[in-house]
């Protein structure tokens, strides 16, 4: 008999050299194995006759041997045993390599069963390497079964695994608890969970394959959305936020802009000022397309901040945009009183910044996440802004409100995702979307071309330089490689330099180099003393330059398509009309797909769906990217429909959580803390 939490050393023929090998694919305990589950499936249930095979497909055949056994040499290394069969509707060959002692199994006139791949050519059927069993020997439905496959190490078979599965789940009487309530099974018609983890292992039917997976989907998706729920009411009950006054200067500082908010700023706004005006503490994602303008939405938050009396910090991806940024925040807001302070590596009077920090001389930070990460003492942190880039997930987020009671967080993202997908990467945050761009944006213009029109390209930028404008052109990468054929940005620099732009100003900017430098080139290019910017994907977020109009990227076929379209996004910022120009020599029908979405339309919204769809299944969203459990069955793209469900159920669990008994809590709560090892260790319900 054995228990979930025994070592799988305790399976007879488990000796610690093996059991080593387990554990380096995560299977320790008989839990962990049983939760190990196929990665895909062998259908030997497809019983076919050989009338009516095709070409391609894996199949049961049973059919009689029609003659001896024929062997001959195809070549000196190469010995073919090749076996007329027979299923009274049609010929083929069974065919074997290298295998001589098949010889004498095959007897003429006896019947057997093969599986395998079927290949027709001419009329000719033929079957390479089957399995096989002589039906004498073996019942069709044993031989006939859906045989699961798995992902596999080094030291480990599929007949290891499938051995050990077998020995606990078909031959020991292995019980799990049901730790899903029965009314959630019942109105949602989910298979109870023996049923699901025998299945999903040993499926007696494609249909019960169906039901397991569908049950362990579920349940996946469900944990997962708990959890967070969990996570955000917890923020809610566990901070007391303060409750912040909007005083008449706010309002004023709206009033001077230069420019009115859009609607949807005004809305986000709303938001904002409902929150930290509810007495709750905030914590909120500001979703826009590229754009959008996300900016002045996070200074006005801030502003707010200072207005009561409160520090604020806005951590940026890069440090050139947290540079940008902090020139924005200090043109806008010094005129008001605020002192503004910049924070990151290159920064020379560092312990100064600190000591002004310290003391609540400076009212906004802002830097990179260093910010966060270093242990830096504020006097009142208010506020904290942060991008969603750079892996500033969940558990980032969760560690930093740990570190202070009472702060407010907006996180802003230029990455647009469907709504129920944002509850799950953002799950424990509210959401608010920018979905509408300043006035007077053009739509920006964007055509995929192959390389050998560059010099037609090169004579259109000259002519938008010569109306006053500027251009970006992006490689991927920075210097030449060996391994890799792409363009790179030092090269094409010195090219175009000394070449086609020989009379412009042209600046290289990239990651490699120095922060003094890399400012330097941005705030030539910025002040418009560079006619074009050669530069790799450091320019890809936020970089704010309205006066330039072209940008071309190169091999756009190395580039993902929302990272497409932030690249784009620096185009088109101001009131001229933009071009973007993706220069590919990729003739692959998945690249020109991805070309025509990016020709197609300028929407953040369409690009990121039509993005998952080509991208088809995987953790594509990078679950664990967001500081989430990896999904190990559920697919946030594939299974949509069931992902809806499994959220309505996990709302409706938190919001009537007092409904459910002591037992039914516990059960929960240790499933869920589980599921996301360590990140809710320090929450309870
Ligand atoms: N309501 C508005 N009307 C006109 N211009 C605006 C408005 N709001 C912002 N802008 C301007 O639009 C430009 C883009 O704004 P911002 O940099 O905030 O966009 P963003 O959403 O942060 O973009 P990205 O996602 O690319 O970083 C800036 O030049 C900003 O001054």
């Amino acid at each position: 008999m054995f228990g979930l939490d025994d070592k799988i050393e305790k399976i007879k023929g488990i000796g610690p050299k093996k059991a080593a090998y387990f554990s380096k694919i995560g299977i320790k305990n008989i839990v962990d194995l049983i939760y190990y589950f196929p990665k895909s499936y062998e259908n030997k249930r497809n019983i076919k006759n050989l009338s009516s095979v095709s070409d391609g497909e894996k199949a049961t055949i049973v059919a009689r041997i029609c003659d001896e056994p024929q062997e001959f040499n195809k070549n000196k290394k190469l010995k073919v045993l090749r076996v007329l069969v027979s299923d009274n509707t049609k010929k083929g060959y069974v065919t074997f390599f290298n295998s001589p002692y098949l010889k004498n199994i095959f007897k003429k006139d006896e019947v057997f069963y093969f599986y395998g791949k079927i290949e027709i050519k001419n009329n000719y059927i033929q079957i390479k390497h089957p399995e096989f069993k002589n039906i004498k020997k073996c019942k069709l439905e044993e031989f006939a079964t859906i045989q699961p496959v798995y992902g596999l190490t080094k030291g480990i078979s599929q007949n290891d695994i499938i051995n050990l599965q077998k020995k606990i789940l078909l031959e020991s009487n292995i019980k799990l608890e049901e730790y899903l309530p029965s009314y959630i099974l019942n109105k949602n018609r989910i298979c109870d969970i023996n049923f699901a983890i025998k299945n999903i292992h040993f499926p007696t039917s494609i249909k019960a394959l169906k039901v397991a997976k569908y049950r362990l989907v579920f349940e996946e998706l469900f944990f997962l959305q708990l959890g967070l729920f969990i996570i955000k009411k917890q923020y809610i009950s566990s901070n007391k936020g303060v409750r912040y006054d909007v005083p008449h200067e706010f309002y004023e500082l709206i009033n001077n802009f230069p420019f009115q908010l859009t609607n949807a700023q005004k809305k986000v706004i709303k938001d904002i000022i409902k929150d930290v005006s509810s007495g709750k503490v905030m914590n909120r994602l500001v979703q826009g397309d590229v754009g959008s303008g996300k900016t002045i939405v996070a200074l006005l938050a801030m502003y707010l901040a200072y207005l009561n009396g409160y520090q604020s910090a806005l951590m940026a991806p890069t440090e050139i945009l947290a540079e940008q940024h902090f020139k924005t925040f200090e043109k806008i807001l010094n005129p008001v009183g605020v002192n503004i302070g910049l924070l990151t590596r290159s920064v020379k009077d560092k312990d100064e910044v600190l000591n002004k920090i310290k003391s609540g001389k400076l009212n906004i930070i802002i830097g990179t996440h260093a910010i966060i990460q270093d242990n830096i003492e504020f006097h009142n942190l208010g506020l904290v802004v942060t991008d969603e880039q750079h892996r500033f997930g969940v558990r980032q987020r969760s560690f930093l409100k740990q570190k202070g009671k009472n702060i407010n967080m907006i996180v802003m993202t230029a990455t647009p995702i469907p709504r129920t997908l944002s509850l799950i990467l953002y799950g424990d945050l509210d959401i608010s979307i920018i979905d509408e761009l300043p006035p007077g944006r053009k739509y920006i213009k964007t055509y995929s071309i192959n390389e050998k029109k560059l010099p037609k390209l090169y004579k259109f930028i000259k002519s938008q330089i010569q109306e006053g404008r500027q251009a970006y052109i992006v490689c991927p990468l920075v210097e030449d490689s060996e391994n890799i054929k792409a363009k790179s940005a030092v090269n094409l620099y010195k090219e175009l330099k000394d070449n086609y732009f020989k009379f412009n100003n042209i600046g290289l900017i990239h990651g490699k180099m120095d922060s003094v430098k890399k400012d330097e080139v941005m705030q030539k290019f910025k002040s418009g003393k560079l006619d074009i910017l050669v530069s790799t994907t450091v320019i890809e977020v936020g970089i704010n330059v309205p006066n330039a109009t072209v940008i071309v990227i190169q091999n756009a076929e190395r580039f993902g398509l929302a990272q497409l379209h932030q690249l784009r996004g620096r185009v088109g910022r101001g009131k001229y009309q933009s071009y973007c120009f993706l220069v590919t020599s990729n003739t692959s029908k998945n690249t020109k797909e991805r070309m025509k979405i990016m020709e197609n339309t300028n929407n953040g919204f369409i690009i990121a769906e039509k993005d998952l769809e080509l991208r088809g299944p995987g953790d594509f969203f990078g679950t664990r990217q967001h500081g989430l459990p990896e999904l190990k069955i559920a697919n946030l793209f594939k299974h949509a429909d069931i992902l809806k469900i499994a959220q309505n159920e996990a709302r409706n669990i938190v919001d009537n959580f007092n409904d459910l008994n002591d037992e039914e809590r516990r059960k929960f709560f240790i499933k869920v803390k589980k599921y996301f090892k360590g990140l809710l260790d320090n929450f309870s319900i």
